[in-house]
């Protein structure tokens, strides 16, 4: 049996704080606001999208919520994709990715302006993580599993970490913060070879693919931490992480769900990424 690392609970102890300093923000006449721009219908946006609606209202955040259609003409969303990147009362910028291809993932993350980029996608901030320096933002959900594996008293320090998956929002980012916390970090991708033997030296793994269920028990050390990052939608529109859960559960010392477990503290370092943007803008 292992233990449940939840989500809720880091959210729910992290919940007082973010109100109160959004609290201060009122008190200044500043409502920190943050916009959300989805483009199409996509599933996974869509549960992010909803997760962070929820949070950010307990957490006394605003969220303007900017959707386009899926076949949106790159000059109307670049023209309001600058309208809110000027805009005095939007202190956060969260683009859902990956865009479609009509449009430029380059030109949000040339223009956004550091400040306002609460997702750590401009090459500013992830100058900033890279270098150590704590004033930037990293990407919300790679600093979430972060948070998440010491609210559980997860010592990370000389830990044999395997991160599975590179890609910028999560495994590459995440690699480094975990580099800062002083694990020893490897990084697995589709090249890697012999992964299964890769990833049962893990002390603890984090996985970050897009591929459900792919972690078995066989590919994990007896007594892993294992947190899984991934959100992958199945037939019935439920969500389903990159571990097998139920496989992987009874050999892993903590585990967290999918949902419930890291995507939850996704939306609480979002509301806290957008209430320092507040103060720092205003
Ligand atoms: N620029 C960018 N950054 C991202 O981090 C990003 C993205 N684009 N595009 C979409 C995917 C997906 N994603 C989720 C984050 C949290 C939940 C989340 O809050 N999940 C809750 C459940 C939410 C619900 O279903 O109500 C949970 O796991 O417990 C879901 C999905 C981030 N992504």
């Amino acid at each position: 049996m292992s233990t449940l690392m939840k989500g809720m609970e880091v959210a729910k102890a992290m919940k007082e704080g973010l109100y109160t300093q959004a609290g201060e923000l009122k008190a200044k006449g500043v409502t920190p606001t943050l916009a959300i721009v989805r483009v199409g219908e996509s599933p996974d946006d869509m549960a992010y999208e909803r997760g962070a609606i929820k949070r950010c209202e307990g957490a006394g955040v605003a969220i303007r919520v900017c959707a386009f259609p899926k076949d949106v003409e790159k000059g109307e969303f670049e023209s309001a994709f600058l309208e809110l990147n000027e805009d005095p009362e939007v202190h956060g910028i969260l683009v859902f990715q990956p865009l479609p291809k009509q449009l430029d993932e380059d030109f949000v993350k040339a223009n956004i302006n550091p400040l306002k980029d609460v997702d750590g996608m401009c090459t500013t901030n992830m100058g900033k993580v890279f270098s150590g320096d704590h004033t930037g933002y990293a990407p919300c959900t790679a600093e979430g599993a972060v948070l998440l594996l010491k609210h559980y008293g997860i010592q990370i320090a000389g830990k044999n970490v395997v991160v599975l998956g590179r890609s910028t929002v999560v495994g590459k980012p995440l690699s480094i913060l975990l580099l800062g916390e002083n694990a020893t970090v490897t990084i697995c991708h589709s090249k890697t070879k012999d992964l299964d033997q890769v990833l049962r030296r893990a002390d603890i793994l984090v996985v970050a693919v897009g591929v459900a269920k792919l972690v078995k028990a066989s590919m994990i050390k007896e007594g892993a931490v294992v947190v899984d990052v991934g959100i992958n939608v199945n037939a019935e529109g439920k969500l389903i992480g990159d571990v097998d859960f139920d496989e992987v559960e009874p050999k892993a010392s903590f585990i967290s769900p999918v949902p419930g477990g890291a995507g939850s503290v996704t939306t609480s370092v979002l509301a806290s990424h957008t209430i320092q943007a507040a103060f720092s803008l205003s």
